[in-house]
């Protein structure tokens, strides 16, 4: 029988990207990238589009420094065990298991990420369901993550941003929340493919870490879908992160920049696993508002993990 320490574990998801959740409030795990890959693999593992580990701020290296402002630290990594610097919809899950667990209560808290602070709100009741006519427990209402500035690099020294798939390029707007994205409008989503593989992204230089590509169509006023190839985890059914700087992008392509006009300005993004909704105040704060469940709690076999990492 093994003696290795049992492996606590949540599944959540937020508009349909996944995780694997596992609270570490200590910090005493040491999670390998293979053993995230493990753990994420669909079909030989638990299954995910990436693991979140709960550690407390003040018993990790990189958020010690946030510990005064943020009790928690998300420890985000892609499918393919790569560390990311933010997860937006990863981050409306942490929150509700946070409240799930007894760790924080409905209303405001702070998270601490590799890209700072994030502010959040649990609304207390349900509100409105994301999707029409879903039924919603009171745990299930919508969570907003205020998720700070986008920056916008213009074009560097090898020129404009042009995302290509097959035989179609298009140009692409480079934004960054935290974690960087290429913003590629279309006529049509389905003109991106099966997305099984990353689309190229010109110039490489843009993205020295790699890159999340949305491919975006307009749906009506204030209204946008997206789909996403997420760097490390592949086509999600949503991007939190990937949702804002697609809002971003559309409001400045709109001539919508608050601030430019001075106005709040709010989009509806729609991605294939629901639903966000997306605002930027004329100090170019974003916040996003959007569901997170949690489905199912149990535990890691540790000599399964043992014996799949060899
Ligand atoms: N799905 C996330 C983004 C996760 C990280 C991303 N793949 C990266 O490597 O930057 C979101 O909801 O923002």
């Amino acid at each position: 029988m093994s003696t290795a320490p049992r492996l606590p574990f949540l599944k959540g998801h937020g508009t349909e990207n996944d995780f694997v959740i596992v609270p570490d409030p200590d910090g005493r795990l040491e999670l390998s990238a293979a053993a995230v890959a493990r753990i994420c693999d669909r079909r030989a593992g638990v299954g995910g589009d990436g693991l979140i580990r709960v550690v407390r701020s003040s018993a990790h290296p990189e958020a010690r420094g946030m510990a005064d402002r943020a009790e928690w630290f998300m420890d985000y990594r892609n499918s393919d065990g790569s560390i990311a610097e933010m997860c937006g919809n990863g981050v409306r899950v942490f929150a509700r298991y946070l409240q799930r667990a007894g760790l924080a209560e409905a209303g405001d808290l702070a998270v601490a990420t590799r890209a700072g602070v994030r502010r959040i709100h649990i609304a207390k009741d349900a509100g409105d369901a994301t999707r029409p006519g879903e039924a919603v427990a009171a745990s299930d209402g919508p969570i907003t993550v205020v998720m700070g500035r986008a920056a916008l690099p213009g074009p560097g020294p090898d020129g404009e941003i042009t995302v290509t798939v097959g035989e179609r390029s298009w140009p692409a707007r480079n934004v960054n929340m935290g974690n960087p994205h290429a913003v590629a409008f279309v006529d049509d989503l389905a003109q991106a493919g099966d997305l099984l593989a990353a689309p190229a992204v010109y110039p490489a230089s843009a993205y020295p870490e790699g890159t999340n590509v949305e491919f975006v169509v307009d749906r009506g006023p204030r209204h946008v879908a997206m789909r996403v190839h997420e760097r490390g985890s592949g086509e999600t059914r949503s991007c939190g992160t990937g949702a804002c700087a697609v809002m971003v992008a559309t409001a400045r392509r709109d001539g919508a920049d608050p601030a430019v006009t001075g106005h709040p300005v709010t989009y509806t993004v729609d991605v294939p696993g629901g639903r966000l909704v997306i605002s930027e105040r004329p100090d170019g704060t974003v916040e996003m508002t959007g569901p997170a469940v949690i489905v199912a709690e149990g535990e890691i076999d540790p000599a399964w993990l043992g014996a799949a990492l060899g």
